[in-house]
């Protein structure tokens, strides 16, 4: 139904914050997950938003089952990009309805426990520790709009909340000065920011699964092991982050920002864009002038005052030409 003023123009709907906590045991070596998991759908569901016709829907209790199942049988579940590829192919190859998955997944922190071991420390078997807010995050789009048999996805993954500082290598001057700049140049300052980092894959095509049941799933070779995502691989992206921002002498966030995006470029040939978004946390030294006490020279302030609100917010995408 549409009438002269107005018609549905867009249409998606699915469940939201699924919690999955996962286990792979390999004898005694555990590994774990812990995943919240958005999957919408998009398709022919108009008629249920327009004539109240429910035959068009999928529960969004059904889509909640289907995630936990795939958790269950998928042999890609500990790889967040490639569950979320998984269980969206799963879903617009099981219903001829539906044209389009969205699947956005945000993994918890699970590192392992150190503890003493014949050779030094050693990570625990099946102990583990949240060691920190930190989340990796991935989002991908599966379009089976073309057919069934020719799936194309895109693929966003990354990071956020990764909490970062350094105490001196960063200054900022030569910035606009008018009437309205009360800030001084400084040539060292604490630099602190909360890492917001996304980069995007070429899109990948989808092999068609193999069984009726469609739970056999090819993993496309751009996010096979070895890839942007993989902390096993010397320039993973998180690890670029971290120590071009411990190492680089930064004129600004912009500058710092900018250094980090083309690295991971230059490093990952299936990377096509990568995006930032960095809070600048201020620390503001303490004027002790009052007390007879210097702690406003830059490189000898020792005391500073952590400001929560507001923030400089720095982003930007890079992307290959
Ligand atoms: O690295 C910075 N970039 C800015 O744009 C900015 N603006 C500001 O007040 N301090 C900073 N620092």
């Amino acid at each position: 139904m549409s009438d002269e003023t107005s018609f549905l123009s867009h249409a998606r709907y699915g469940k939201d914050k699924v919690r999955i906590f996962r286990i792979v045991r390999e004898g005694k070596w555990h590994h774990i997950v812990e995943y919240n998991v958005q999957a919408l759908l998009e398709g022919d569901i108009e008629t249920s938003y327009t004539e109240a016709d429910n035959s068009v829907v999928v529960a969004t209790d059904s889509i909640k089952n289907i995630t936990y199942y795939i958790a269950k049988i998928s042999p890609h579940v500990l790889v967040p990009e490639r569950f979320a590829l998984h269980l969206a192919t799963h879903l617009v190859s099981k219903y001829a309805h539906i044209h389009k998955a969205f699947v956005a997944i945000e993994q918890l922190r699970w590192s392992r426990i150190p503890v003493p071991g014949e050779q030094g420390t050693a990570e625990h078997p099946h102990s583990f520790i949240r060691d920190g807010d930190e989340k990796r995050i991935v989002k991908v789009e599966v379009d089976a709009s073309k057919g069934k048999d020719k799936i194309i996805a895109n693929v966003t993954a990354g990071l956020s909340d990764l909490l970062v500082l350094k105490t001196t290598e960063s200054a900022f001057s030569g910035f606009v000065r008018d009437k309205y700049t009360i800030l001084k140049e400084v040539d060292d300052r604490i630099l602190s920011t909360s890492i917001d980092l996304t980069y995007t894959f070429a899109p990948v095509k989808i092999p068609k699964p193999a069984d009726a049941q469609v739970e056999e799933f090819v993993v496309p070779a751009e996010i096979a092991p070895g890839s942007v995502w993989d902390t096993a691989v010397p320039t993973n992206a998180r690890k670029v982050t971290l120590e071009t921002f411990a190492t680089d002498n930064s004129a600004s966030v912009q500058a710092t920002l900018y250094r980090m995006a083309r690295l991971i470029l230059a490093q990952h040939a299936h990377v096509q864009t990568v995006s930032y978004a960095l809070p600048n946390k201020h620390y503001i030294p303490v004027d002790m002038g009052y007390l007879g006490v210097e702690n406003l020279v830059p490189a000898q302030a020792e005391v500073f005052m952590p400001i929560a609100a507001p923030s400089g917010l720095i982003t930007a995408t890079v992307s290959r030409k």
